[in-house]
């Protein structure tokens, strides 16, 4: 059973301002309903980030799916790290992350999240390196979420295509065939129990999202978007946890591919009064082009989906100071200032 999402963030309970972001209806964009389509346009163009309604028959129980896919991987997650381990592939798109491998949001920490990945090439027990048994033996559950998600992606992504009058292969979702190879993938997230004064080895540092749309499903606190403050300078704002709503945004390679007509947010996670009761756990389908796909990227360069994605990996792997030397964290989405600022609390 889940817990239900508390009132707040903060251990204290006070009242906190959300980020106020649209919620689309998936159904509705399935029946090409020219208003929510105008809507689901102004939120890709304008914030970045929307809740989607997974509520009607067309999203073919995507809610119920996570769900399942995630008590499944709750209890791997409590194996020793050690039994976990042996599931690193040294890969950003299958197999276990280590809590801490990545650059964490304040300056010189490392991040507080676990990951297990899965990609969709991956499930079979055949496979090469293995996925736990966890996976394996629900391999038609976990196949059933990742179709399911692709569904979702296609079609707010044929939207795009719609709106944005592309025909042909210059059609968003068509650099999204199922059977081409790509880095798209299904993470699981667990960040540990933790303190909220804690700094090290807590959160998630800011980035936008290599791919083209990420859906993602968490329902406890600790997601925080970047937005325009009242002094000019950005701001963090929380956003509300919403079960039967996934979270969706624009990740760089979609704003690449519509020549920066769809926006990217910057988003992190920190640490918030559910993560002094429990781990806090996030699951995201990472809906990424074809290898091979080329755009103009935010340092200016004609590049490939792929290229971005694993030099986008490295600087995420590398030091805060790495970070600010180039624009791939956050894929142009900051101004020098706020790109190069170091961060010393959240
Ligand atoms: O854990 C979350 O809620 C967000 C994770 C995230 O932004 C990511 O993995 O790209
Ligand atoms: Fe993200």
């Amino acid at each position: 059973m889940m817990a239900p999402v508390l009132s707040s963030p903060y251990t204290d309970g006070r009242a906190v301002t959300t980020k106020d972001m649209k919620v689309i209806s998936f159904s509705r964009i399935a029946e090409k309903d020219p208003r929510e389509v105008a809507r689901l346009l102004s939120a890709a163009e304008n914030e970045g980030f929307f809740y989607l309604d997974l509520a009607g028959k067309e999203s073919n129980g995507l809610w119920e799916k996570y769900m399942n896919c995630l008590s499944l991987m709750a209890q791997w997650f409590e194996k020793p790290t050690e039994e976990k381990a042996k599931f690193a592939y040294n890969s950003d798109t299958y197999g276990y992350k280590h809590l801490g491998a990545q650059a964490g949001p304040v300056e010189n920490s490392k991040d507080g999240f676990e990951t297990m990945r899965v990609a969709p090439t991956n499930i079979a027990t055949s496979a090469a390196e293995p996925m736990p048994a966890a996976v394996t033996d629900n391999a038609e559950l976990m196949a059933d979420f990742i179709n399911v998600s692709r569904f979702h992606v296609t079609t707010l992504l044929s939207a795009f295509s719609d709106a944005h009058e592309l025909k042909g292969a210059a059609r968003y979702e068509n650099f999204h065939q199922d059977a081409a190879p790509s880095n798209s993938s299904l993470s699981f997230h667990r960040y540990p129990k933790c303190s909220t004064i804690s700094t090290q080895n807590v959160g998630h540092n800011k980035h936008t999202d290599a791919g083209t749309l990420t859906v993602l499903f968490a329902t406890q606190w600790g997601l925080q978007v970047q937005c325009p403050g009242k002094q000019g300078e950005e701001e963090w704002e929380w956003v509300r946890p919403m079960p039967g709503y996934a979270i969706c945004n624009v990740g760089d390679s979609l704003r690449f591919l519509s020549s920066m007509k769809l926006r990217s947010i910057v988003h992190r996670v920190v640490p918030s009064a559910d993560q002094e009761q429990g781990h806090r756990y996030s699951v995201g389908w990472f809906a990424r082009p074809a290898h091979g796909t080329k755009f103009l990227d935010s340092e200016g360069r004609i590049i490939r989906s792929d290229e971005w994605f694993s030099q986008k990996f490295d600087v995420m792997r590398g030091t805060h100071a790495e970070q600010r030397g180039n624009t791939l964290l956050t894929g142009g989405m900051e101004d020098v200032a706020q790109r190069t600022k170091v961060e010393v609390s959240v």
